[in-house]
């Protein structure tokens, strides 16, 4: 590598708007092949990061105009011969056209940020960047930034989305692309060598993966429970007192399934940590690992634990609509002419206004108390909360000794001293992964 990326990378931040006027002379010079919506949104948080930019276009009258003034556009064959680092911008289906200028690519290193489509990622057994390697022998190949959308790298990284996984297969040109990735505010992650950029390819693809199952669990429970509360509040009373309580359908019986959903997912957060901790004091060991079964239980407990959540917050809706529905009017009505007709002036009983009073103050706290838990459960909070104050707010009482981090990814299996409460999910994920929604 030229001495020039010895150099360290580390430039100057974007503000959030993006505008930055002039990178300093004698800044790191960095490629892209490619004048699409990525390349702009790249030049532009690269400008901003302390780089000088230099954009390869097919046709650069047309593309100049769209890029920060700072970003110097110009032909491809020119854009790629002084810099070191060359970001191809491009489409997998056109890397073939940039065959002309292997010559000039020679020795470089390319960043392949390319997203393949779902049928493009079916039908190619070797990734994007594994095929940009295989036309361009001579150069390096860095799969990075495919995570990241146009628009994120415009608006700048937020919490949520600030890992950039970079694969590759020599150590130096992924060190010069990590150090780029964090000058230009993002956290790189390695993810191994180019064999892995398959994988990387396929983030992007994945549509909620950990979502399936507890939805699944969630809306099986709930057609169980509305079925028996519509035999239950519905049927019954049609069959045995020929009463018409259809009209209970759409908010009355709903209303009554929603928080046996809920109660039942909050149970099945906390299960499986009481289970691990039985299975691992019967063992007598915490050097083995779980079944299978209970390690993807324990794995979705965050998901179990929000769906739960959504549930209750539902229930309080659906509670605070009940009275404007026509029915309840009616019914109101209907007992306020019974108790003229019955004589009677004034209906109050004590025991049924105790028994409300305290069953909203008990529904509004649990709803609090499980907001708490959720909100704790999203990676930016968690992230800013020590392993103190999150297992605080998780659970009611204290953990004996937080198992270290490192202890139970290494071991893959949660320490025997948490045998009465929670247990960390044993994966080797992070820090919320392991720890949200236990008790
Ligand atoms: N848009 C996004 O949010 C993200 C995009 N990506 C990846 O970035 C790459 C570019 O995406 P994007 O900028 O959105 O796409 P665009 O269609 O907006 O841009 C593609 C660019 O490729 C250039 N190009 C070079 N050679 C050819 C050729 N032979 N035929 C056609 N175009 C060519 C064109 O620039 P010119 O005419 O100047 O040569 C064109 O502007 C893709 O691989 C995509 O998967 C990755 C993550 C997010
Ligand atoms: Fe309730």
């Amino acid at each position: 590598m030229s001495g020039e990326m010895d150099k360290p990378l580390i430039g100057r931040h974007l503000d959030s708007d993006g505008s930055l006027a002039e990178a300093p002379s004698g800044a790191p010079k960095v490629g892209i092949l490619g004048s699409g919506d990525f390349a702009r949104s790249l030049a532009t948080r690269l400008v901003g990061s302390g780089f000088n930019v230099v954009v390869g276009s097919r046709n650069p009258k047309r593309s100049a105009g769209l890029f920060p003034s700072a970003a110097q556009v110009t032909f491809q064959v020119d854009a790629v011969s002084s810099p070191e680092v060359i970001f191809v911008a491009v489409f997998r289906e056109h890397y073939s056209s940039l065959c002309r200028l292997s010559e000039q690519l020679a020795g470089k290193i390319l960043v392949d940020v390319s997203n393949p489509t779902e049928q493009e990622h079916l039908r190619h057994r070797e990734s994007n960047a594994e095929y940009l390697a295989s036309l361009f022998p001579t150069c390096t190949v860095v799969k990075a930034f495919n995570v990241i959308s146009a628009w994120t790298l415009q608006a700048g990284p937020r919490d949520g989305n600030r890992q950039v996984p970079i694969c590759g297969d020599q150590p130096e040109a992924k060190r010069a692309v990590s150090e780029m990735v964090h000058a230009m505010g993002f956290m790189p992650v390695d993810m191994g060598s180019l064999a892995s950029s398959r994988e990387v390819e396929a983030i992007p693809l994945r549509l909620l993966p950990g979502w399936k199952v507890p939805t699944l669990l969630a809306l099986g429970l709930f057609v169980c429970f509305y079925a028996y509360n519509f035999i239950r509040d519905v049927l019954q009373p049609y069959v045995q007192e020929r009463k018409n309580k259809f009209y209970k359908l759409p908010v009355s019986v709903v209303n009554t399934t929603l928080p046996c959903v809920a109660y039942v997912l909050l149970s099945l957060v906390y299960l499986p940590g009481v289970l691990a901790a039985a299975l691992q004091l019967r063992r007598g060991t915490k050097y083995r690992r779980f079944p299978d079964w209970l390690d993807h239980w324990l794995q979705h407990r965050k998901q179990i634990g929000l769906l739960s959540f959504f549930c209750a917050a539902l229930h309080a809706l659906y509670s605070f609509c009940l009275p404007l529905r026509r029915s309840h009017r009616y019914d109101l009505v209907n007992l306020a002419v019974k108790q003229v007709l019955a004589n009677k002036s004034h209906l109050w009983v004590e025991e049924e206004v105790w028994r409300m009073e305290i069953y909203l103050s008990v529904g509004v706290l649990a709803l609090g108390t499980l907001s708490l838990l959720a909100v704790t459960s999203l990676p930016s909070i968690a992230n800013s909360l020590n392993w103190r104050e999150f297992s605080f707010v998780q659970r009611a009482s204290a953990w004996p000794k937080p198992t270290s981090h490192k202890q139970s990814q290494d071991t893959h299996l949660p320490a025997l001293a948490s045998a009465c409460s929670p247990v960390p999910v044993s994966t080797s994920c992070g820090h919320t992964e392991y720890s949200s929604w236990t008790l």
